[in-house]
């Protein structure tokens, strides 16, 4: 099978640079199989796949590669056997520097932007752990194969921040507003049966090839239908949203980092890294 191994930073580095001030390309790695068309990403940035500053750069460096080679269909899956995604890197969070926490939480806007508007077909096969921007990730992609027995969602509320509109948004897209607040709410944590129970994700597999065999199924399914009509139809359908948050952003980012940097949620913060290094 012809399977081609790009480095994305050949075709984007001008992008990338402009980002990030990380070395090119360190945190996953993009594999397109010229068969079909479908490209699969594979974070790759140990031990967690949290989403620092350059994390987030690759990963809006990567959908751009999708959109503008115009893939049949975009995988997005982890290296790592046990996290799909960490969610935000909590160190970017804790005691920030207020120009880069400004600009971060904008990257991260830009990313989700991207992704979630992009007409590319896009479907997560969540091989580990997926917590709050990890679930995110997750959820701004059309479609979900989770691997069983790990934990999605977003655990906001058990961190001491509060979940930000976007998060809300594409929680309750999915799972509606009822589902969406009691989960948001207490920051709960799906088990991927739940997850599956509730219509956060549409397929438990036992393991990652097959969930990647579900995901190109799924991506499939559009061979036969015109790929401009297919992505046209997308954008309407998320516009709404979409809408919305492209009209406060300045607005939320600004709140955000407020409410970030405010004590309290910096003690949260510290906190809960505290009890994320005392569990070994
Ligand atoms: C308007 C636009 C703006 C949008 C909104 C923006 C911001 C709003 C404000 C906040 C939003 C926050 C959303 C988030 O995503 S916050 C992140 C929440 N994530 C977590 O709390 C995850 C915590 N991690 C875990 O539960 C476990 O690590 C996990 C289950 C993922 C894996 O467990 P495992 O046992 O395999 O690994 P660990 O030993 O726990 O961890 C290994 C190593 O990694 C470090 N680490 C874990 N998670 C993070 C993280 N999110 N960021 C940074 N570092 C992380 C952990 O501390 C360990 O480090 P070390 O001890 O080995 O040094």
């Amino acid at each position: 099978m012809a399977f081609r191994t790009k480095n994305l930073f050949e075709k984007t580095t001008k992008l990338v640079r402009s980002y990030s001030s990380d070395k090119i390309y360190t945190h996953m790695s993009l594999t397109l199989n010229e068969q079909t068309g479908i490209a699969t990403l594979e974070l790759a940035k140990p031990p967690v796949n949290s989403m620092s500053f350059g994390f987030l750069s690759q990963l809006a460096a990567a959908v751009q590669q999708s959109e503008a080679d115009k893939y049949k269909g975009l995988i997005i899956t982890s290296r790592s056997s046990g996290v799909f995604s960490a969610g935000l890197d909590l160190k970017e969070l804790h005691h920030p520097d207020s120009d880069r926490i400004l600009n971060y939480l904008r990257r991260l806007q830009d990313v989700w932007f991207q992704l979630y508007d992009c007409s590319t077909p896009t479907a997560a096969v969540i091989n580990g752990h997926s917590i709050a921007g990890g679930c995110l990730l997750a959820l701004s992609c059309e479609y979900r194969v989770m691997v069983n027995s790990f934990k999605i969602g977003m655990n906001e509320a058990l961190v001491g921040v509060p979940v930000s509109p976007m998060f809300i948004a594409c929680m309750q897209s999915v799972i509606g507003q009822w589902e969406a607040e009691k989960a948001l709410l207490v920051g709960r944590l799906f088990t991927s049966e739940e997850a599956l129970g509730v219509g956060l994700v549409d397929e438990v597999v036992g393991g990652k090839s097959e969930g990647v065999c579900k995901a190109e199924g799924y991506l499939a399914g559009f061979r036969e239908v015109s790929a401009r009509a297919r992505g046209l139809s997308k954008r309407y359908l998320r516009q709404e949203v979409v809408r919305d948050l492209v009209r406060r952003r300045e607005e939320d980012v600004k709140k955000l980092v407020e409410i970030i940097s405010s004590r309290g949620v910096q003690d949260s913060l510290g906190e809960h890294l505290e009890r994320m290094k005392n569990k070994k």
